[in-house]
Formats: structure tokens, sequence, C-alpha cells
């Protein structure tokens, strides 16, 4: 059965216009015994956005950021502490690449100029439509620009995480590194044999 036979009669009802939108999604969806159910499902997003993993093969470390995020805090993990790959909401007009490159200059203070891609996730696909689109890219203390920190007037705090790349893979078996995008990168650079130690 084609999706346009499956899904029909469409209609978004905006609950929420704030950071993000809240969309509740009123559909007719046909299985595939022909039943045919009305359904109401959640939608939240807002612009697409990207991560990077800033890596240094020769060091053996890794950059990550730590920040307060308010679902972490309200599920009652750390605090509301998270540690995380640089990341970020795309700006209008601008392409994921930019956006990598600004957002790892604005959050650790390193002018990257080369990245590379590794695909395009869906974090929570049965409640978000953002898009992410994962990076990952080399550095090393030449491109220390000082800067870093989040861009105060956007009222973000963030700490810069220098840590060795074996002692971030045992975070994750700990638990103590909880964000997807931060999981995922650092399991493809092992993967990948990217940082050998
Ligand atoms: N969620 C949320 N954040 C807000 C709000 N108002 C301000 N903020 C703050 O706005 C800043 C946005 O910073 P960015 O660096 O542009 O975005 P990000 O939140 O780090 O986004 C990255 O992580 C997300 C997952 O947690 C990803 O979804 C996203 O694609 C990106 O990788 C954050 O400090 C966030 O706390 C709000 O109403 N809701
Ligand atoms: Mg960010």
């Amino acid at each position: 059965m084609n999706i346009s036979s499956k899904v029909k009669n469409v209609t978004s009802n905006m609950i929420s216009n704030f950071w993000g939108t809240l969309e509740r999604i009123n559909f007719d969806f046909t299985f595939n015994n022909g039943k045919s159910v009305n359904l109401t499902h959640e939608v939240y997003g807002k612009s697409d956005g990207i991560a990077i993993l800033l890596y240094n093969s020769k060091s053996q470390n890794v950059l990550l950021t730590k920040q307060f995020r308010m679902p972490v805090y309200v599920a009652g993990i750390n605090q509301g502490y998270s540690i995380e790959v640089v990341g970020g909401a795309m700006d209008v007009n601008e392409t994921p690449g930019n956006t990598a490159i600004r957002e790892t200059e604005e959050e650790i203070g390193y002018r990257i100029n080369e990245i590379k891609k590794v695909t395009t996730a869906f974090l929570s696909p049965g409640i978000l439509k953002e898009k992410v689109h994962l990076f990952i890219g080399e550095y090393d203390e030449e491109q220390n620009t000082k800067n870093g920190g989040g861009v105060y007037e956007e009222n973000e705090e963030i700490e810069v995480l220098e840590i060795p790349f074996f002692e971030a893979l045992q975070m994750i078996d700990r638990e103590e590194i909880i964000d997807a995008r931060t999981i995922m990168l650092l399991q493809y650079l092992k993967i990948n044999q990217l940082i050998t130690f």
C-alpha cells in the first residue's frame, strides 16, 4: 500500500510555538489489513541541528562540553548536568558544516577548518521531527582561540572538558555520558579506530 492511501486527511493544530513547535496532528491511518483508524499524535520540533565530536589522535583526547539541561534535571539525573559533544541549532541560511564550525568556536573555543560528515540521525523519531547532522573533526592546540564557554547573551554556560578517549568510553558504560549524539560519535571513533590506544 503506498503512503498516500495509508495516511490521509492530515491536519495540524499548533499547541505551542515557543522555542520549538508542538503540533497535535490528526490523521486517518489504514493498517495493512484494510482497517482504518483516526489517530492524534504529538510532534515536537525546531530547526534541524548539528553535533560534532572533536578529537586529537596524537594526544588521544576528546573535547566535550558539560552544561545544565532542564529535561535531564526534571528526569532527576545528575542534577541536570549533561556531558555532550559540541552541538547546536542551525541558523537560517546556514549549512550543517558551517554550523558545526561556528558552534565549535562558540562552545569550546577552537577554530577548526576540516570536518567529516558521519550521518544524519533522528534522536527520537516517535516524538521529534528534528534531524541532527553528525560530524567529527580533528583539533590541535594551535587552533585554540581561548573563546568558548557558550554565548553568554544567549544564556549559555558551558564547561569545556578535555578527556582521554578511553575514559570517555568508560563514562558511557557508567552512564555518566547519557546523550545519544555523544554515545554514537564516540562509538564511531572507536569502530573506525580513529584513536588507537
Ligand atoms: N530546549 C530549550 N532550550 C532553550 C530554550 N530557551 C533557551 N534555550 C537554550 O538555548 C541554547 C541553545 O543552544 P544551541 O547550542 O544552539 O542548541 P543545543 O540545545 O545545544 O542543541 C544541540 O543539542 C540538542 C540535543 O540536546 C540537539 O537536539 C540539537 O540538534 C543540537 O545538537 C541552549 O543553551 C538551551 O539551553 C527552550 O525553551 N528550550
Ligand atoms: Mg549547544
